[in-house]
């Protein structure tokens, strides 16, 4: 429900009410109650409502008909064999957060220092990471030290808990080499480990919405805390270069159809703060006169700022999501879920555990053998030397294992691809009763040296922005080699485990007859693996040139977002593209700060939800200290 009181002015006007948003906003107000706070946020609000604070029904969430995310449709791109992909993100009160598949995954520390930006080193985040945290996870060997114990998020294994899948998983990685570790969340961990969950131990998701707004909002205490909600920021409003308000209207597509949806505005004064996320932070800059110069003035809009790195530097980690036959049972994966068997109502009356589960059990931050990089070729070779070497703390791949039939991000949301794989896939599975369930391996590069740009083509706020992905786009092909090379290492781990049940041809590489990396049908041990050495016995595939050739089509035929959008408002000095200074100001305004994961000006080894909470933490820091308060 919104709570906007028109005419009312403000303090401070959030534009976007996700997730580094509502952890800005609910520290603000808890350091000063008397602080008036207004969040406008495009979709609907998301308290109490079960598809949010359900794990196990996150998938609904990426239906092209689901009310809680935007969809931003890119143009079709040559490093992508032609396609043009659809990149998702929140939209909704508590943004990202309210939808996203609750991997609890940290940026290393050297991620922090590697920003070059003053006062956001690892000296000064690591503290914040462990404040916005209560870690509950009791595994041994856990060092408690690089966690929080009192934050508003809540991390945990959550109630449903499998062990013996996550063992097998982690004896295969091991037998083929790769170190397993029992917290790969401490800012430098490598290897494989089992993945907590943004989860509380009875089972309902952690965003940031929940943790950091409603207890305000309900406790009677916090009155001017204050949420506008199904309603579009179009611009900023300036007076000279002072901003002193923002102009809004009715989100087109929730309004009903007789509503009054004629643009305002609201005042702002101390502060507006742009916080709609990486893909839309930067339109709205645009739309409000700031970006590059020549832009803005064909298409008509007065110049604040002539700042030309805005909408640009847009990345994202480059996904594949490859899913295999398993043995696990009905209760082992959330097959049930995607498929409509499990019966909701039912689960919610038994407190059926399934209900708080992700499904998301195994994560992974790898790096390369020496053998493994020179394999890639003298170009990869020495980018590697550059990059990574010195670097020992920095994965060349993530991992997440989605314990589904996953074959993409946009699988379950491209209407006109109405994606023939998945349906084949189910054909296949329905003839083939003793593997009925799947689990969808997700490997992603953490720091692509691909990049893309969004920007508007349009004053109005309706119109699509022009984006360009860049996904695989870099001159020497280095990003495309790091999947090739992960395609194979986690088929070469996968099928020692105990819950392989062979291949899908549909949605793997088009292997030619006769290849000896062509592909297994079943479990390759009948009676199953017992210890990691009986797994080492299972010799390794062999590829050649055209087996590459193959997986290197198959990586650009499917490669996806994974959701982890940032750098578009990035941080950093004016001349270098930066659009923000290190307290996130906007260059050449007052008055106006981003506060998102666009500020973030290099990637970071992790999915993004922690450093968009850390960011809102730090932004809490950065105006609290303006305004004179302890937050
Ligand atoms: C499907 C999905 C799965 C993910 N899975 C994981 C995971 O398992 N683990 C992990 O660590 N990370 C995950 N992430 C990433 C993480 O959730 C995001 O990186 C993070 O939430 C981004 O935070 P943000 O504050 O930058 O932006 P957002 O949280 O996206 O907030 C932006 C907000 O602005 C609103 N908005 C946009 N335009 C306007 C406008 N014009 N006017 C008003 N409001 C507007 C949006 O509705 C949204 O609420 C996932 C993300 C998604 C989308």
């Amino acid at each position: 429900m919104s709570t906007f009181e028109p005419g009312r002015e403000y303090d401070i006007v959030f534009a976007g009410g996700g997730t580094a948003a509502c952890v800005t906003a609910g520290r603000l107000s808890a350091a000063d109650p008397s602080l008036s706070i207004l969040i406008i946020e495009r979709g609907h609000n998301n308290l109490d409502d079960p598809a949010i604070t359900t794990p196990a029904l996150f998938f609904t969430n990426y239906a092209p008909t689901s009310q809680y995310t935007l969809f931003y449709q890119a143009k079709s791109e040559p490093s992508l064999d032609g396609r043009a992909r659809i990149i998702s993100t929140g939209g909704v009160l508590g943004g990202g957060s309210s939808i996203n598949a609750m991997m609890y995954s940290r940026a290393q520390g050297a991620d922090f220092d590697n920003f070059k930006v003053e006062g956001w080193g690892k000296e000064d985040l690591i503290p914040l990471a462990k404040k916005l945290e209560t870690f509950t996870v009791n595994e041994p060997g856990i060092n408690k030290a690089v966690h929080g114990s009192s934050g508003p998020i809540h991390i945990s294994m959550g109630p449903h808990d499998l062990k013996e899948p996550q063992q097998d998983f982690l004896a295969a990685a091991e037998s083929v080499g790769i170190p397993v570790v029992n917290d790969l969340q401490n800012f430098e961990g490598i290897g494989m480990s089992t993945s907590a969950k943004y989860i509380s131990p009875e089972g309902k998701r952690q965003d940031a919405a929940h943790q950091y707004i409603h207890p305000l909002i309900a406790d009677g205490k916090h009155p001017n805390l204050h949420l506008l909600l199904e309603t579009r920021v179009r611009r900023v409003v300036f007076s000279g270069t002072q901003a002193v308000g923002v102009e809004f209207e009715p989100e087109a597509s929730l309004a009903p159809e007789d509503s009054d949806k004629a643009p305002k505005t609201v005042q702002a004064k101390k502060l507006v703060v742009v916080s709609s996320g990486t893909l839309s932070s930067p339109s709205i800059l645009e739309r409000s006169g700031i970006g590059a110069a020549d832009l803005l003035r064909s298409l008509d809009i007065p110049v604040v700022s002539n700042i030309p790195g805005v909408g640009e530097n847009y990345q994202d980690h480059h996904s594949l999501f490859i899913p295999y036959k398993t043995t696990l049972t009905a209760e082992q994966t959330l097959d049930c879920v995607a498929r409509g068997e499990l019966d909701i109502p039912q689960a919610f009356q038994d407190k059926n555990t399934i209900l708080g589960w992700n499904s998301v059990d195994i994560v992974g931050k790898w790096r390369m053998t020496p053998e493994e990089v020179a394999s890639l070729g003298p170009e990869f070779k020495e980018a590697y030397e550059r990059d990574y070497e010195n670097n020992p703390t920095k994965p060349v791949m993530l991992l997440g294992s989605i314990a589904a039939l996953l074959s993409g991000p946009n699988t379950l949301v491209n209407e006109e691809e109405k994606n023939e794989d998945i349906e084949t896939a189910e054909a296949i599975e329905a003839k083939d009763k003793k593997s009925p369930r799947f689990t969808s391996l997700g490997l992603y590069t953490p720091y692509p040296y691909s990049r893309g740009s969004i920007h508007i083509t349009s004053q109005d706020a309706s119109a699509p922005p022009k984006l360009i992905t860049g996904f695989l786009s870099d001159e020497h092909g280095l990003d495309v080699k790091k999947l090739v090379w992960g395609y194979k290492k986690i088929r070469d781990v996968y099928r020692r485990t105990n819950a392989y049940a062979g291949e899908l041809a549909v949605v793997h590489p088009k292997f030619k007859a006769g290849s000896k990396a062509a592909f297994a049908k079943g479990p390759l041990r009948k009676n199953g693996f017992g210890s990691v050495q009986d797994r080492q016995e299972i010799p390794p595939l062999e590829y050649d040139s055209d087996d590459d050739r193959a997986i290197e089509e198959y990586v650009r035929e499917r490669v996806e977002t994974t959701w982890h959008s940032l750098g578009t408002c990035k941080m950093g000095a004016n001349e270098k593209g930066g659009v923000v200074d290190k307290d996130l100001n906007v260059y050449g305004t007052e008055g106006l700060k981003v506060v998102d994961l666009s500020v973030i000006p290099e990637n970071v080894g992790a999915n993004t939800y922690n450093t968009a909470l850390i960011v809102g933490e730090k932004a809490a820091v950065i105006i609290g200290k303006e305004l004179g308060l302890t937050v």
